[in-house]
C-alpha cells in the first residue's frame, strides 16, 4: 500500500474518527437537545396547562368583572335612587321641620289661648261650683220641705180618706172601687170582620186612671165630638196594680168582720173585664186556685181566707167557728153548690125567703165547717167545677152565673167588749139572743155537725161571754154584656138575658135605695133577694167595678162606671156591729 494511500486512509480514518466523535458528540447533543426538547415540551405542556388555567381564571375574572360591573352599575343606579330619595326625604324633612315649627308656633299660640281660657273656665267653674253648692243646699232644703209637705200631704190624704171612709160608713154609703184591667190579647181579636178592619182604633186605650181616685174616659164615638168624662171612686186601680195591692185595700174589711160587722164585697162589670180574676184569680177546670201565698195572682177570695184564718190565729181567745156556703144564681135560679141531690149530684136548687125579721134567708142551705184556708179553697174549687161557664166572643171562659160565697164567722167575746162600743155608737138595736140555758144545760148544739145553718159555738161557761156572728159575702157577678158583642145565641142568649135582667134588678134596687123609696124591689130577682141584707142592710158593702181599658167596650165601660157612681150615691143605714148571739154568765 502506498504511503499516500495509507496516509490518506489514516487521515480518512482520523477524519472518520473525528467525524464519528463529532457525530457521537452531535448525537449526544441531539439526545441532550431532545431531552431538553422533551423537558421543554413538558414545560410547554405545563405552560399550556398554566395558560389554560389562567385563561379559565381570566374568564372567571372576566365574568366576575362583568358581574361586578353590573353590580356596580346597579349599585350606582340604586345609589342614585337612594340619593334622590334621601334628597326628597331631606326636602320633606325640611318641609316637616318648617311645618312642625309652624305647628309648634300655632300650638304655643293656641296653648296660650286655651290656657288662659282654661284658667278663666276654672275660675268660672269655681264660681259656678260655689253657686251650685248654694243651689244644692237650697235644693236639699227644698227637697226636705217637699218631703215634709209630701209626708204631710200623705198624712192629710190618709186622714181625708179615713174621714171620707167614716163619712161613707156614717152615711151608710156603698164603697166603690174601680179596677182598670190591662189590655189583653183577646181585646185585639175578633171574629167579626167589621171589627177586624177597625181593630187598631178599637183596641186603643181610652180608659185611664189619672190618680188613685179618678177614672178618665176619652169618649170618641163616630160622628160625635171627642169629650172626656171623669168618675170619682173611693179607690181606682191602674192596669199595673197587682192583686196584692187590690187586696191590701180590701183587707181592713176582714178586721171589720172580726169587729162584728157584716161585710159584702162584690165585683161588677162587663163580661171579660176581670171580675173573676179579681175575685178568684186565674183558674180553670184543670188548674184550680191554690191557697199558697207564693201565688202572686191569687184573687180576693183565697187571700181573704188566708187573712181571716191568720187574724183568727192571732186571737186564740175568740174560739172561732168558720162556716162556708157557696151559691150560684143561674138563669134566676139559686143552686146550693155544696149540697148533693138524691142522686148524689152536687148543685141543689134552693129558694130565698124573707124571714119575719125582714131578713133574706135560704132554707136548707149547706154550711160547711172549715178550719184552714186549704179546706176553704177545696170547697171553692169544688164549687167552681160546677159553676156554669160558656165561651163568648169576648172571652173563652165567661161565667154565666153569679157566684156568692158566704163565710159565716162565729166568735166568743167578753160580754162588755162590744157593749161599751155599742152604747157609744148607739147601735144596740139588733140583738139576736139565743137562750143561754140551752148551752148551760150542756146540750150539744145542732151546729156542731155539718148542717144547713150556721150556729153559735160552745162557750167557756166560767166567764161571762157572748157570741157574735158575722157574715162575709164574696160575690162574683156574671158579666153584663151586649148580645151583639158577645155573639151568643140559643142557650147563651137566654143566659145573657137572665144575667142582664138580674143586673138591671140590682141597679133598680140601688136606684130605689138612693131615692129612699118606700118599696125596694129586692124580690124582682133572686140575686137582689139573696143579697138584700148586704145591699140595703147594715153591712159594709164594697163594690169592685172592673172595666176594660179599650175603645171596643166603651159603651159597657161607661155603663159600669155609671152604675158605680149611682151605687156611691146610695145612703143606707149606717153599718152596724153584730151584737150578742149567745150570752152566758158564770154559775
Ligand atoms: N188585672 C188583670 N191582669 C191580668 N189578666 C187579667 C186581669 N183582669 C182580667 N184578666 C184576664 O182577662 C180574662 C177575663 O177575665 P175574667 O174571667 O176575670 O173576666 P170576667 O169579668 O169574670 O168575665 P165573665 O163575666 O165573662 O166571667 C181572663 O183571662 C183573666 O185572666
Amino acid at each position: 500500500m502506498p504511503a499516500k494511500a495509507l496516509n490518506w486512509s489514516f487521515i480518512t480514518n482520523q477524519r472518520i474518527q473525528q467525524l464519528k466523535s463529532q457525530v457521537r458528540a452531535k448525537e449526544e447533543r441531539i439526545v441532550e437537545l431532545e431531552t431538553e426538547n422533551a423537558v421543554l415540551h413538558l414545560k410547554l405542556a405545563e405552560c399550556h396547562g398554566i395558560i389554560e388555567r389562567s385563561n379559565s381564571k381570566t374568564m372567571q375574572f372576566c365574568s366576575l368583572y362583568n358581574e361586578e360591573q353590573h353590580l356596580r352599575r346597579n349599585t350606582y343606579s340604586n345609589l342614585t335612587q337612594i340619593y334622590q330619595i334621601v334628597q326628597k326625604f331631606k326636602q320633606e324633612l325640611k318641609d316637616f321641620q318648617s311645618f312642625s315649627y309652624l305647628l309648634m308656633r300655632n300650638f304655643q299660640h293656641h296653648y296660650q289661648d286655651y290656657l288662659s281660657q282654661i284658667v278663666d273656665a276654672i275660675q268660672k267653674a269655681q264660681i259656678e261650683n260655689e253657686n251650685l253648692q248654694l243651689l244644692q243646699a237650697r235644693a236639699i232644703d227644698l227637697e226636705q220641705s217637699l218631703q215634709e209637705i209630701n209626708g204631710r200631704y200623705q198624712v192629710e190624704k190618709q186622714k181625708r180618706k179615713a174621714l171620707h171612709n167614716n163619712l161613707v160608713e156614717l152615711r151608710g154609703n156603698i164603697r166603690v172601687h174601680c179596677r182598670i184591667r190591662p189590655l189583653l190579647p183577646f181585646d185585639t181579636e175578633s171574629g167579626d170582620l167589621a171589627f177586624q178592619n177597625r181593630l187598631t182604633s178599637l183596641s186603643e186605650k181610652v180608659v185611664h186612671s189619672t190618680d188613685d181616685e179618678t177614672v178618665l174616659v176619652k169618649c170618641s164615638r163616630p160622628g160625635h165630638p171627642l169629650f172626656n168624662k171623669t168618675f170619682q171612686f173611693e179607690r181606682v186601680y191602674n192596669p199595673l196594680e197587682s192583686q196584692k195591692i187590690v187586696f191590701g185595700d180590701v183587707c181592713p174589711l176582714l178586721t171589720s168582720l172580726l169587729d162584728g160587722y157584716n161585710v159584702c164585697i162584690m165585683t161588677y162589670g162587663q163580661t171579660g173585664s176581670g171580675k173573676s180574676y179579681t175575685m178568684l184569680g186565674p183558674h180553670s177546670e184543670s188548674d184550680p186556685i191554690s191557697s199558697s201565698e207564693a201565688d202572686q195572682e191569687m184573687g180576693i177570695i183565697p187571700r181573704a181566707a188566708g187573712e181571716l184564718f191568720r187574724l183568727l190565729s192571732e186571737n186564740q181567745t175568740v174560739n172561732p167557728r168558720v162556716e162556708v156556703s157557696v151559691v150560684e144564681i143561674y138563669n134566676n135560679e139559686l143552686f146550693d153548690l155544696l149540697a148533693k141531690d138524691s142522686s148524689g149530684i152536687f148543685g141543689v136548687k134552693r129558694d130565698v125567703i124573707t124571714t119575719k125579721e125582714g131578713k133574706s134567708n135560704v132554707p136548707l142551705l149547706t154550711y160547711e165547717l172549715v178550719e184552714s184556708p186549704a179546706e176553704f179553697m177545696r170547697l171553692i174549687n169544688k164549687s167552681l167545677q160546677l159553676r156554669v161557664k160558656h165561651p163568648t166572643l169576648v172571652h173563652a171562659d165567661s161565667s154565666r152565673s153569679h157566684l156568692v160565697v158566704t163565710i159565716t164567722l162565729t166568735i166568743s167575746v167578753p160580754f162588755d167588749s162590744f157593749a161599751d162600743q155599742q152604747s157609744s155608737q148607739n147601735l144596740c138595736k139588733e140583738i139576736l139572743c139565743i137562750t143561754p140555758q140551752k148551752v148551760m144545760k150542756g146540750e150539744k148544739p145542732s151546729f156542731f155537725s155539718r148542717g144547713p145553718s150556721p150556729a153559735p159555738i160552745p162557750l167557756d161557761l166560767t166567764e161571762q161571754q157572748k157570741q157574735v156572728q158575722t157574715k162575709l159575702q164574696l160575690v162574683d157577678l156574671a158579666g153584663s154584656e151586649c148580645v151583639g158583642m158577645s155573639g151568643v145565641t140559643g142557650t147563651g142568649l137566654r143566659e145573657t138575658s137572665f144575667i142582664n135582667r138580674s143586673l138591671a134588678a140590682l141597679a133598680d134596687v140601688l136606684g130605689a135605695l138612693s131615692e129612699h123609696r118606700g118599696h125596694i124591689p129586692y124580690r124582682n130577682s133572686k140575686l137582689t133577694h139573696l143579697l138584700q141584707d148586704s145591699i140595703g142592710g147594715d153591712a159594709k158593702l164594697l163594690v169592685m167595678l172592673c172595666v176594660s181599658p179599650c175603645q171596643k167596650y166603651l159603651a159597657e165601660t161607661l155603663q159600669s162606671l155609671g152604675f158605680g157612681s149611682r151605687a156611691r150615691q146610695v145612703q143606707r143605714v149606717q153599718a152596724k156591729r153584730r151584737n150578742l148571739l149567745v150570752s152566758s154568765k158564770s154559775k
